[in-house]
């Protein structure tokens, strides 16, 4: 008897163990690549959107006709005193025109990421072995002007007509094919709710006669050389319903 006991008792040991191997199996192969995973979409995903958002500001800032011009979009589409929310984006196409003259001028991947040829090419005229490493010069394509009239202006109203990101091969902020940028579409919305909800709010301003300094600074993601100072007030139609945030 205890021999039949001792003997039931080994299986089920076994059998939790195998358990244990098995789910230990799964998640530890789960767990690296999930980790990495959230790894790379905050690395690529937080200065990218943030820089986007200041340099539109700083845009904005220097140009207050484009804010009248978004704020009055804002204030035809969505009714008063209502915040705007996701559902609204698609009806704001000017605030869409003015990501992408943001994303054009100041691409957050001016050079996108490395590629590498996977066969012998020629681009240019210039023969491309396998294997060779491929730098797009994205900053360089979306400010020539051959393509662009007066690329050095802001005017979103260049983009009026486009739906989506995407230009050719002449305007590619998140870059293009299997390797392009997989967090665009949430960028894209982030980055709208975001500045669609301080245009809707507030009345901004320079804090004196001087023009908000545009040099670009040293980094990654394009980073501004200064930060962005601004003035704001918040805009008699929104009062009520800031209060009561
Ligand atoms: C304005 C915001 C953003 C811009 C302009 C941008 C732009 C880019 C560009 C140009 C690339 C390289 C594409 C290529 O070389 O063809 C890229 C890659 C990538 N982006 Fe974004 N990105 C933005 C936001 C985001 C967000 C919000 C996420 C995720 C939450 C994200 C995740 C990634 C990842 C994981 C890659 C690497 C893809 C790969 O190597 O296959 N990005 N992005």
């Amino acid at each position: 008897m205890s021999k039949i006991r001792g003997s039931w008792s080994f299986f089920f040991k076994m059998k939790r163990r195998r358990k244990r191997k098995e789910k230990e199996a799964l998640w530890g192969h789960y767990i690296p690549g999930l980790a990495l995973l959230t790894v790379a979409m905050i690395a690529a995903g937080t200065d990218t959107s943030s820089g986007t958002m200041e340099w539109a500001m700083s845009l904005m800032v220097n140009n207050p006709q484009v804010i009248k011009k978004a704020q009055a979009e804002i204030d035809v589409r969505i009714e008063k005193g209502r915040l705007l929310d996701e559902s609204d984006i698609n009806k704001l196409p000017y605030l869409h025109c003015i990501i992408n003259e943001t994303l054009r001028m100041y691409p957050p991947a001016p050079l996108l990421v490395p590629h590498e040829s996977s066969q012998d090419c020629a681009v240019g005229g210039f023969i491309v072995p396998r294997g060779t490493m491929l730098l797009v010069n994205v900053w360089g394509i979306q400010s020539d002007p051959k393509l662009w009239d007066e690329p050095t202006k802001f005017k979103p109203e260049r983009f009026e007509g486009l739906e989506g990101t995407r230009e050719g091969f002449k305007f590619m902020p998140f870059g293009s094919g299997r390797r392009g940028c997989p967090g665009e579409g949430l960028a894209m919305r982030v980055v709208a709710l975001a500045l669609g909800a301080l245009i809707q709010c507030f009345d901004w301003e320079r804090v004196d006669e001087k023009m908000v300094d545009m040099s670009e600074g040293l980094g990654i993601t394009l980073p501004k050389a200064q930060p962005l100072e601004a003035k704001c007030r918040t805009r008699s139609s929104m009062l009520n319903m800031i209060s009561q945030l």
